[in-house]
């Protein structure tokens, strides 16, 4: 693998808080998988005060994948997704988006204007404003006082939203305001300003969490309409939830890959059993 410097980058700082990452100008390279996978993650290790939390991590994701990742309290899987991006650096290893974005030399912002979005466990929409206009906020556009002025949806824009709108299932609720959302329609919201920027991956920290099961159905409805379109990572703890979306699923444990395989093949796996009930 070879690293080279990013495309060239308009940093800023997101409306929408730590981490977030909404309308910026973006000058996004392709993501060159040619030859392998969206990300690639190799021996990487991060370590708190002398504590590994993350330990020799090696993982792959292929383009248009959808990957679970689950493992207990612990295991590593926020401060893995904090490397992906650019939140934590890693002390060792490699960490690739594509073939030729090494991660581990990125700020937050530009790993997110490359194409990889990430959701919180709480949402964090603008509560103040309608769902169209929340979307509207997230658009892939310049935000600098001049062109925001001036600035008016195209036909094209408007037709991603509506298409959004369509996908996070809050079509005929566009002129609702967002603090009025109930908490799963407002993580659908939050997913729905994350494919404004029309991300290469997606990463969604427990999306489920505080769901009402109906919500929680959707979600896993909507999560798989995005696969294929987007490469998704789906950490979170409730297994019936992922039972319902799995394809391939990644159990980590102490820092590293515990097991990987299909849902029924972890789920059998006697590493993991032990991990999940026998500590
Ligand atoms: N900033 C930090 N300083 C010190 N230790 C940390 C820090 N961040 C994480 N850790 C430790 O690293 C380990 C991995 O934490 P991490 O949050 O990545 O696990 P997790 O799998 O996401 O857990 P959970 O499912 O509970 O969210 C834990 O032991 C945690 O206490």
């Amino acid at each position: 693998m070879q690293s080279e410097n990013s495309a060239p980058i308009h940093a800023g700082t997101g409306p929408a808080g730590a981490g977030a990452s909404y309308g910026h100008v973006v000058d996004r390279s392709k993501v060159d998988t040619s030859h392998g996978p969206i990300l690639y993650l190799e021996d990487i290790c991060v370590s708190f005060d002398g504590f590994k939390a993350i330990n020799n991590l090696n993982m792959t994701i292929e383009r248009g994948e959808l990957r679970c990742i689950i493992g207990p309290n612990g295991a590593g899987k926020t401060t893995m997704m904090d490397v992906i991006t650019g939140k934590t650096r890693p002390d060792s290893g490699k960490a690739f988006f594509g073939q030729v974005h090494d991660l581990t030399r990125l700020v937050e912002t530009e790993i997110a204007h490359l194409g990889i979005g990430r959701k919180f466990q709480k949402p964090t929409v603008f509560e103040q404003h309608t769902v169209f206009e929340n979307l509207e906020l997230a658009l892939k556009t310049d935000k600098s006082v001049k062109p925001t002025l001036f600035f008016r949806l195209t036909g094209e824009q408007r037709d991603h939203i509506a298409q959004v709108l369509r996908t996070i299932k809050l079509e005929g609720s566009e002129h609702r305001l967002a603090g009025n959302l109930s908490h799963g329609q407002k993580q659908w919201l939050e997913i729905g300003m994350l494919l404004m920027q029309e991300p290469e991956l997606i990463l969604l920290d427990e999306p489920v969490a505080g769901m009402t099961d109906a919500e929680t159905e959707r979600t896993a409805e909507l999560i798989l309409e995005l696969e294929g379109k987007h490469s998704i990572m789906v950490v979170e703890h409730d297994m019936d939830f992922i039972g319902t979306i799995a394809r391939k699923v990644t159990c980590l444990c102490d820092g590293s890959v515990l097991a990987e395989g299909s849902m029924e093949a972890v789920q059998n796996d006697e590493k993991v059993i032990e991990v999940y009930l026998g500590r």
